[in-house]
Order: C-alpha cells, then sequence, then structure tokens
C-alpha cells in the first residue's frame, strides 16, 4: 500500500509509504492524501492530522518522475499538478490544524505538501527545499503561493525558491519554516507538540483557523494557487525540463 492512514486518539496520521522511492507521490498517493482529508471534514472528533513519511530517510520526494515523466505536454500536466494541487487546496483550508511531521527529506512537491501544513516540525537530520528550479519548472501544486503566506521575511522566501536547493533543519528553524528541529522520535516530537493544543476545546481551533482563512478568501488564494500550477505547467512541456527529468531518471537507473 502506498499509504498508511490511522485514527487514534483525536490525530489523524497520513503516511506516505514508498520508502524505496523516497516517498515519492503517485495517482494511488494523492487519492490516498484526499480520502484522508475526506475522513477529517467527516469525522468530528478528530482533532489533528499529521502527514508523515515512512522511514527516516525522506519525508517526500516530491511526484514520482517516473510516472510524470510521461506527461509530455502543458496540458497533461495540468491535468497531474491541479489535482493535486486542489487536494493540497483542501489540506491547508481544513478547519483542524494540520503538521507536517518531517522524518526526512522533503523535496519538490515534498516541500509544498509541508509548507501546505500549518505547522513543520523537521527530525534534526532532515533536509527540505523547493529543488523544483533544477528541473527548469516552478513549483506546481500552490507550495510557492502558500509560502509567501506563512510568515517568513520575503526575500528569505523567495531565495528558498530561487536557490533550488535543500536546507538543512536548523536553517528552516533559523528562517521560521520549521517551527521545531527535533531528536528522538517523531512521535515523541509529536505529543510534545500537541501537548498544550490538546487541552483547548477544537471549536477553539476552529475559530482561530477560520480567522486565517477568511485573510486567505479575501486574497484569492484559490485563484493564486491554480495560476501557479498554470505557470508550472507552461514550464513543464519546455525542453529543458524534459532533459533534467530524463538525466535523473537515467542517473539514478546506474
Ligand atoms: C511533479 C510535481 C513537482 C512539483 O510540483 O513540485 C515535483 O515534485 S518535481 C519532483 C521533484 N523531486 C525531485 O526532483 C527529487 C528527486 N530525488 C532526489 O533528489 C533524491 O532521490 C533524494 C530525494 C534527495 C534522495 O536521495 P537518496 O537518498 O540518495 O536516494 P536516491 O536518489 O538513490 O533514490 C532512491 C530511489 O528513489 C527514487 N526516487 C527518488 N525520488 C524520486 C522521485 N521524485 N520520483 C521517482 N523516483 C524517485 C530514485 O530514482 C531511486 O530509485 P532506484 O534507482 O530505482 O533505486
Amino acid at each position: 500500500m502506498a499509504y498508511l492512514l490511522e485514527h487514534k486518539d483525536g490525530i489523524v496520521t497520513f503516511t506516505i509509504n514508498r520508502e524505496e522511492k523516497r516517498n515519492a507521490v503517485n495517482d494511488e498517493v494523492m487519492d490516498g492524501l484526499q480520502e484522508a482529508i475526506t475522513y477529517v471534514e467527516q469525522n468530528n472528533d478528530v482533532r489533528f492530522l499529521v502527514v508523515t513519511g515512512a522511514g527516516e530517510k525522506s519525508f517526500c520526494s516530491g511526484g514520482d518522475l517516473s510516472v510524470f515523466h510521461a506527461l509530455e505536454t502543458e496540458d497533461e500536466a495540468f491535468g497531474m499538478l491541479s489535482k493535486m494541487a486542489n487536494i493540497l487546496y483542501k489540506l491547508a483550508t481544513l478547519p483542524v490544524p494540520t503538521i507536517a511531521l518531517i522524518n526526512g527529506t522533503a523535496v519538490g512537491g515534498g516541500c509544498e505538501i509541508a509548507t501546505a501544513c500549518d505547522f513543520r516540525l523537521m527530525a534534526s537530520h532532515a533536509k527540505a527545499g523547493f529543488i523544483q528550479g533544477t528541473l527548469a519548472i516552478t513549483s506546481g501544486w500552490g507550495g510557492g503561493t502558500y509560502l509567501f503566506e506563512r510568515g517568513l521575511r520575503h526575500d528569505r522566501a523567495l531565495k528558498m525558491l530561487v536557490d533550488a536547493k535543500a536546507y538543512d533543519a536548523q536553517v528552516l528553524y533559523d528562517i521560521g519554516w520549521a517551527m521545531r528541529v527535533f531528536e528522538g522520535t517523531k512521535r515523541g516530537a509529536l505529543a510534545d507538540f500537541i501537548e498544550d493544543m490538546r487541552k483547548i476545546h477544537p471549536s477553539v481551533h476552529q475559530a482561530y483557523k477560520e480567522i486565517e482563512l477568511r485573510k486567505w478568501r479575501e486574497r484569492n488564494m484559490y485563484e493564486r494557487v491554480m495560476e501557479e500550477v498554470r505557470t508550472c505547467a507552461r514550464l513543464w512541456e519546455s525542453e529543458a525540463h524534459h532533459q533534467a527529468v530524463n538525466s535523473f531518471l537515467t542517473k539514478s537507473k546506474k
């Protein structure tokens, strides 16, 4: 199974379960994340949604290039990108707090998933970055748009995007992208992080999230996310992008 879904003590945990592919996202993972979101929407006893990856090496390495390299044109790319962008928009606008429990490398779309969550807790050995630029594309699942809304200084957010490289956890904490850097188990880090929040009535959490979401609606977040998708789709069909993906896939096979 490409993902695991668990509901325990009010916490729904969605785990991308493709360690051998560094938890890359394929259609099954996308559908699983949608399933997790629908479950949270329909069950009032869910207090938190946690997204994480199996193992210790990777949180998520972004879109599965071995599958999505088959998408050649702008229209083909738009189909895949907008599917995940819509799912991440639902994740980002859930009424319960969402937590990216970053157990290992989070790059490309993996960094976008983490940015769509309210909070990012990072293992000290983990790295994260919007490395899409190395593939001659921009972020395409809405992550760039969320990044500019996450309260980081504008120059730091922009630098993350244009550097297109993975940063250490401590750097990401220093610039305000990661809220905590943890040693030890992710279960322990999560329990510690939600200890105070747990004591607060869920209606209060929902009310605060609604304040933030009202601001997002006023700022046309959904339309901006879809514009990001279109931009990425346009770059996707370039020769530079297809060459960069081929070069990654060929290197992997050696
Ligand atoms: C499509 C949407 C777009 C977006 O909108 O954001 C994207 O997400 S683009 C995808 C961006 N992601 C990448 O470019 C990441 C590529 N992967 C890596 O850079 C590295 O694999 C890693 C994540 C830094 C991990 O490095 P390492 O620990 O050294 O592992 P390997 O490189 O040896 O990988 C092991 C295994 O996994 C396969 N793999 C890794 N990432 C992907 C991926 N994104 N898609 C498909 N397959 C992936 C890799 O090919 C290896 O496979 P084998 O050679 O068969 O063992």
